[in-house]
């Protein structure tokens, strides 16, 4: 089949075709369920389950070719579509990609602030943002502004420039060079940007209400709990839920079940307060990826910070099927006997596992201080509590 041919009439999707934000955009297709098959070489893959294309750009061209039609749909930075200056329609922010446009001098310059640059010589890959910060900041000396279209931070070391305008993410970068922030231009991160007159409204749609489910899914969990009806209402206050929680009577009429969406990043404080207003048998459903959760450097802060947050879950493995249970090792390490044996849990953490989770231990108060951890070579969840765990898999 000719290309070509076989894109007439698909939406186009056009994502970075390498770079910061391509692995979170593949991440994203997959986790939206957006199937294809490219070809070696190829920067343009048909979809084989809608009617779409996904088109492999340089980031920074996407907002452009999107203003102009070429495509309906793109992923790129909001610092590409400001720089752009086109005309297209942010549909939404995706959560990740995030850093900072920052104006950096070199340290040994000693310069605090941008009003000491105007009239010097600046060097970046975002030069209209940079001349419109300038020309505001001081019509009078004209500052100038030179286009580069990668390794920014060498302008200084190499005599070019006096300061530079680039992204921020760790600073490591900018250290690394010498240089310091001395002002934000702007903060950016992923957006998904439509071309306004796009005949494929529906795909549009359908694409960002998949994509906002995603995001709703990393950011919430589902909680279920049962609490006296006398205690509903202090419950609720501390559940609300995205509009409100499922409530189902129980055989005991003195009882409800309640079901409903609390934020991942406030879980423990909730649990907590559940509990303080009698609710019990609260159970989490926790729906991750594998390798989207806790980076390494994260581990031994989360995972003994408290003691008493662990109990049974059902481990629920789905998803491709080439990522069989085979490859997960499953072991019984509580966290207790991790903390009082940091060499088994280093030895583990370095085992060359793709995915192996521990279980948990009967200690003094029951199951209380057994403790769920998953990981990967990379990765790693701590489970928080009563916590019912769906993982899906992709085969990488
Ligand atoms: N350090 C970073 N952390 C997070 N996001 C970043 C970072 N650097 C860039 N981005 C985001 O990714 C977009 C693309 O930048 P990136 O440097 O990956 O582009 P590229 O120049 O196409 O790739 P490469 O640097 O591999 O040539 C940026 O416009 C910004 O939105
Ligand atoms: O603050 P940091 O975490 O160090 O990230 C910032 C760096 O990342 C980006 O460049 P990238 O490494 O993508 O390469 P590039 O210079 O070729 O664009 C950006 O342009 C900075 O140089």
């Amino acid at each position: 089949m000719d290309l070509v041919d076989g894109l007439e009439g698909r939406c186009m999707l056009a994502i970075p075709k390498k770079g910061r934000l391509y692995e979170r955009c593949m991440q994203l297709l997959k986790h939206i369920d957006i199937r294809f098959h490219r070809k070696e070489r190829l920067d343009i893959a048909v979809c084989t389950n809608f009617n779409m294309a996904i088109v492999f750009l340089p980031a920074a061209d996407i907002a452009l070719y999107t203003s102009e039609g070429r495509v309906d749909l793109g992923i790129t930075g909001e610092d590409i579509v400001a720089e752009s200056q086109v005309q297209l329609e942010t549909l939404l922010q995706l959560g990740f990609g995030h850093c900072k446009l920052c104006i950096q001098a070199p340290k040994r310059s000693n310069i605090k602030s941008a009003n000491e640059l105007a009239g010097k010589r600046i060097v970046t890959s975002f030069p209209n943002l940079t001349k419109k910060f300038f020309q505001e900041l001081d019509s009078t000396k004209e500052t100038t502004v030179r286009y580069v279209s990668g390794s920014v931070e060498v302008a200084c070391p190499l005599g070019v420039a006096d300061a530079v305008v680039d992204l921020v993410e760790s600073g490591a970068t900018m250290q690394a060079a010498g240089l310091e922030a001395v002002h934000t231009i702007m903060t950016t991160q992923a957006v998904l940007v439509a071309n306004p007159n796009s005949q494929h409204k529906a795909m549009i749609e359908k694409v960002k209400k998949r994509m906002v489910g995603v995001l709703i899914a990393e950011k919430y969990v589902m909680c279920e709990y049962n609490i006296m009806r006398k205690n509903l209402e202090e419950a609720c206050k501390i559940t609300p839920g995205m509009k409100s929680p499922t409530i189902s009577p129980l055989e005991d009429k003195e009882w409800l079940a309640v079901k409903v969406m609390i934020a991942k990043s406030d879980v423990n404080e909730t649990l907590d307060r559940l509990e303080e207003v009698g609710a019990i048998a609260i159970w989490i459903n926790y729906e991750v990826v594998v390798g989207s959760v806790i980076k390494i450097e994260n581990f031994y802060q989360n995972t003994f910070q408290k003691r008493d947050m662990y109990l049974p879950f059902i481990f629920q493995p789905r998803g491709s099927s080439k990522l069989s249970i085979l490859q997960l090792s499953v072991g019984l390490i509580s966290t207790i006997s991790m903390r009082r044996n940091p060499k088994v849990a280093s030895s583990i953490l370095a085992a060359d596992n793709f995915l192996s989770f521990s279980g948990m231990k009967k200690g003094g108060r029951g199951w209380d201080y057994g403790g769920f951890i998953f990981f990967t070579t990379k990765y790693i969840l701590v489970c928080p509590r009563t916590t019912r765990i769906t993982i899906k898999m992709y085969h990488k």
